[in-house]
């Protein structure tokens, strides 16, 4: 079995599943240097889960979100966490290998976080030479540390429209913006159009977190041990919601 092969066996994808009533199924990469947030960022957006301790991703997790689109539009995201340090592993380029959508993230108090990012996207640039290109993102995170911004805002727009990327801000923290930024990108890889309506219930949904959070810290810690002890699939690899 190749190494494809193997990884799409554990995601539970194979080259027969054409038919399957789940045809909409995205592959979802998200790459950026070690401790800007992926993990972070999956989890919140899959679990509504957050951990303050780090725990390094090695090699690659898989996890797997179902969303609802307007017009009865389901789909898939099968979202992949690329350790930070896959960048120097042979792997790496097998773990971007047919990726519909790549985010790159950084973390916007670290600056050579965001530096780094032109390595991340020459190395999906040369994976992809010759065909199609997915379609990318730039997300800025840790937004609720805005304080400690490091990284300026025209930075981060002028690298998004030179290499035509998406661009978000979110924090995996608060869960400011995270299921706005997926959710655009299902509905365009899904061919749905978004009105300005549905992009905003998405926005407003998860603003009232940040402002809590820059207003009383303590509640919002408090909050989110309650979540912590509800969510009892932590350490799960995949999660399936609709
Ligand atoms: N304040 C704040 N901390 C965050 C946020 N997102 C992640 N962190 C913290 O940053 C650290 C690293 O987060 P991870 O999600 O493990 O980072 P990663 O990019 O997956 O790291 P690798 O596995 O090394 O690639 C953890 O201690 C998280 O709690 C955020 O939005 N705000």
């Amino acid at each position: 079995m190749t190494d494809m092969e193997e990884i799409k066996k554990q995601v539970g994808q194979s080259d027969s599943d054409d038919d399957e009533p789940e045809n909409l199924q995205y592959k979802v990469i998200l790459l950026g240097n070690g401790t800007v947030g992926k993990t972070s960022i999956i989890n919140r957006f899959c679990e509504d889960y957050f951990a303050k301790t780090y725990k390094q991703t090695i090699g690659v997790d898989f996890y797997v979100k179902r969303l609802e689109l307007p017009d009865n539009i389901f789909t898939a995201l099968q979202v992949w966490d690329i350790g930070g340090q896959s960048i120097f592993s042979k792997m790496v380029t097998t773990y971007i290998y047919e990726a519909n959508a790549v985010i790159f993230a950084y973390d916007i108090t670290n600056h050579q976080s965001f530096a780094d990012l032109e390595d991340w996207h020459q190395l999906v640039l040369k994976t992809f030479e010759g065909k199609e290109p997915p379609l990318m993102a730039l997300m800025g995170n840790k937004i609720d540390l805005n304080h400690m911004q490091a990284v300026k805002q025209e930075e981060h727009e002028q690298f998004a429209e030179e290499n035509r990327l998406y661009n978000f801000y979110v924090s995996a923290k608060t869960g400011d913006q995270i299921e706005a930024c997926f959710y655009k990108i299902a509905a365009d890889l899904s061919g749905v159009k978004l009105s300005k309506e549905m992009i905003e219930s998405q926005q407003k949904a998860v603003k009232p977190n940040i402002i809590d959070y820059m207003n009383n810290e303590a509640e919002l810690e408090k909050a989110e041990e309650e979540q912590q002890k509800k969510t009892k699939k932590k350490g799960k690899k995949t999660c399936a919601i609709f």
